[in-house]
């Protein structure tokens, strides 16, 4: 009996695409050309997510993978791993005087990164705290400025669910809701559950062309993904064990992809 996993026809055409964007080794390359992607989330609770983002990153073969976190979290995520440069520069709310919110301060060193980053991923334990929230808020309506590619997941979805303008026609952008998170997102647009009885294809079509044709990959027990006019799933059946840190992995990895898909579009390799 083999062990290959079953796969239908739909998911090899899928992976016959992404495997187009995967580059060649090159003897040419130095450090950096094939891909540098940061993860900007990390709070005091939660310095597993922008972990497993960042780690997910460098193991689909980003070079560089880095964290923007706050300095709680960064002297905790140093610790898990050489691999990922950490960057204390995000704060919250209890970490400023009372009477100083800079988020525009705060965002201004990781604005001032963004011409030497390939993708941002923006959200794995990125935390609902206030300043949090309006400090990568300047950092997307910048990063739209550069035309970077973002992935935004958890916490940035919530930030967008709140100002859908951030990332209106953003084409550039993916978002990586999980059921919830897609529902929120759907109400967020104006689609209430009655106009979307197929939570499927033609719900996560809907919200997609509700915000301006903005990639949503819409996760669940088929992986929905559409433009808002194309869309394709992934059906491929994996691990039984739903446990946290599959969505941050999953967006490290869509951070690296698309890092690859820039670098093939500015003719890094081939023709
Ligand atoms: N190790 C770490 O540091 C990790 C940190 N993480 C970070 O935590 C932060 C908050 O993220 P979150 O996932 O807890 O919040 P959210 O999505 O609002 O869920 C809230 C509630 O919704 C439900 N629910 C969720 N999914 C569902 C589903 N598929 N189908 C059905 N129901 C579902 C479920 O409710 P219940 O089952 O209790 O009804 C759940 O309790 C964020 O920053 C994230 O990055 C995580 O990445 C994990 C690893
Ligand atoms: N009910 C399900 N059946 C099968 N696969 C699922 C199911 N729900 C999610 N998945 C798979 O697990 C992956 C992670 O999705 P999940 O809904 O756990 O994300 P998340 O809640 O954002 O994760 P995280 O814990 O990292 O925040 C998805 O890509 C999807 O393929």
């Amino acid at each position: 009996m083999s062990d290959q996993p079953k796969m239908s026809a739909a998911t090899k055409e899928l992976l016959k695409k992404v495997r187009m964007m995967v580059p060649p080794m090159l003897e040419k390359f130095h450090k950096g050309q094939l891909g540098r992607v940061a993860v900007i989330g990390g709070s005091e609770n939660y310095t597993g997510a922008p972990y497993f983002s960042a780690m997910a990153s460098a193991r689909l073969g980003a070079d560089l993978s880095h964290v923007i976190c706050t300095p709680p979290a960064a002297n905790v995520i140093k610790t898990y791993s050489p691999n990922l440069m950490v960057h204390p520069i995000m704060r919250e709310i209890g970490e400023v005087p009372a009477s100083h919110e800079p988020a525009s301060e705060l965002a201004s060193p990781i604005i001032a990164m963004l011409s030497n980053l390939h993708t941002v991923v923006i959200g794995p334990g990125l935390g609902r705290d206030k300043l949090m929230q309006a400090t990568v808020a300047a950092v997307i309506k910048a990063a739209r400025e550069h035309n970077t590619p973002l992935v935004l997941d958890a916490d940035a979805l919530w930030l967008i669910q709140n100002q859908p303008d951030l990332i209106h026609g953003y084409k550039e952008c993916v978002l990586t809701p999980n059921v919830v998170e897609f529902g929120r997102l759907a109400k967020a647009v104006g689609i209430g559950e009655d106009e979307m009885p197929d939570t499927g294809e033609a719900g996560c079509k809907k919200v997609a062309a509700a915000l301006g044709g903005v990639l949503i990959l819409r996760k669940g027990p088929v992986d929905w993904i559409s433009d808002g006019s194309i869309s394709v799933k992934c059906e491929q059946e994996g691990g039984r064990k739903r446990s946290g840190g599959q969505g941050d992995t999953l967006t490290g990895s869509i951070g690296t992809l698309l890092a690859y898909r820039r670098l093939y579009l500015e003719g890094l390799w081939g023709g």
